[in-house]
């Protein structure tokens, strides 16, 4: 198979679909891999290095869209990128649909086969695709959290961690999965006073036992949500119903009656953010204040650290773009539910049903469209 990797666009995006490994694996495989030159530049990786793995450099993300039979990126298309795209080719990214019409109506008039890394699962039911990226967010945030309770950013002036004699800040996270356990990692380490609130029972279980009294663990009613939101000085906003859009939580009456100073990081931005008063941000203007409270909503956090992330994502994707380069999409499809539960559109028809619900489009199932 033709394989094409070009350079990520989004603003401060600088992870990319494969690293030089990677592309020497499709090679060994007898793939063919075609890289927009620079597309590694941003993590140290040259064209040289791309070329010594075996692939061919590309001048232009025109060229490699036209020639490649399966497009591996990072990020959603972009609507230059998304144009480009062509009936029957294959494209291995992040789509997060559920929130975006526009690129949901692209992707269908495209005709071409769009896998989502993001509802790519596994035998237990897990993400093993988005989990590399949500372990990276989980940890940024407490980061992110702590800038933005800064002065210079509009916060309250507050160290996460208090001082000996001064109290440290309470961060309330919510959803203890990938990201809301990483994110409690990182503040527990910090010495925060952390709430984790989450509604699966064995998810609370589970980090009750990780965390053994240094973060409570408790069943989010609307009564706790609110009670410990508005006495929070940071909140993370990590909840997620795979494929759909993110349920909002926090209104904006709770950010109005929030403390002054306060933060929010909405990790959970991708699929829309789970606090009403969300809207997605970029690195290179991270915050916005509503009602004397600081918003992070960043949808690409990881590209920050894209070294880290893209090596992390690549482990996880490989085997999954072996297989399909080596199968072809339709037959690595139907011999592996957990990959075919992440194709989201294919030949203009929504396979997954959070989509098609959230825009009132016909859904298809999966498996007629590959017949
Ligand atoms: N902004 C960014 O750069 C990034 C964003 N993300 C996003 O972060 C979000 C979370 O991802 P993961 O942690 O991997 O998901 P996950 O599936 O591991 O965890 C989500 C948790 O939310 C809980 N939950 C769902 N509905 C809830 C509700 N109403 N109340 C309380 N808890 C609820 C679930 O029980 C689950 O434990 C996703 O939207 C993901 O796409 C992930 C990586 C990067
Ligand atoms: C998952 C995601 O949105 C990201 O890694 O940027
Ligand atoms: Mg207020």
């Amino acid at each position: 198979m033709i394989i094409g990797v070009p350079k990520e666009i989004k603003n401060h995006e600088y992870r990319v679909g494969m690293v030089p490994a990677s592309v020497r694996e499709l090679i060994s495989h007898g793939h063919t891999v075609h890289v927009q030159s620079q597309a590694g530049a941003g993590i140290g990786f040259s064209d040289d290095d791309y070329i010594k793995a075996g692939a061919s450099i590309l001048p232009t993300a025109e060229d490699v869209f036209a020639a490649a039979e399966m497009i591996v990126k990072v990020k959603e298309p972009q609507a230059v990128e998304r144009a480009m795209l062509r009936e029957g080719q294959i494209l291995f990214t992040y789509l997060h649909l559920a929130p975006d019409f526009p690129q949901t109506q692209d992707l269908i008039k495209s005709k071409a086969v769009c896998i989502a890394y993001e509802t790519v699962t596994d035998s237990k039911g897990r993400l093993p695709l988005l989990a590399p990226m949500s372990e990276v967010a989980g940890r940024m945030s407490i980061q992110a959290g702590a800038q933005a309770l800064e002065k210079s950013r509009g916060g309250a002036g507050m160290l996460l961690g208090g001082v000996p004699g001064v109290e440290p800040a309470k961060i309330v996270v919510l959803g203890g999965g990938v990201v809301g356990s990483n994110a409690a990692r990182m503040a527990v380490g910090m010495r925060a006073d952390v709430t984790i609130l989450d509604r699966n029972i064995d998810t609370l279980r589970a980090l009750d036992e990780e965390f053994q009294g240094r973060a409570k663990v408790l069943y989010s009613t609307e009564e706790i949500l609110e009670k410990h939101v508005l006495a929070a000085d940071l909140v993370i906003g990590a909840v997620l119903i795979p494929g759909a859009a993110a349920p909002k939580l926090v209104n904006a009456g709770h950010i109005k009656r929030m403390k002054p100073g306060a933060a929010v990081v909405d990790v959970a931005i991708d699929q829309g953010g789970c606090f009403e008063t969300s809207k997605a941000t970029t690195h290179a203007d991270p915050t916005y204040i509503v009602d004397d409270v600081v918003h992070y909503c960043v949808a690409n956090m990881p590209g920050a650290v894209a070294r880290t992330s893209t090596f992390a994502l690549n482990n996880a994707t490989l085997p999954y773009i072996v297989k399909l380069a080596n199968l072809g999409y339709r037959d690595a499809l139907l011999s592996d539910q957990n990959l075919l539960n992440g194709l989201n559109v294919i030949d203009g028809k929504v396979t997954i049903r959070e989509v098609a619900e959230a825009f009132d489009l016909e859904y298809v199932d999966p498996k007629a469209t590959l017949a």
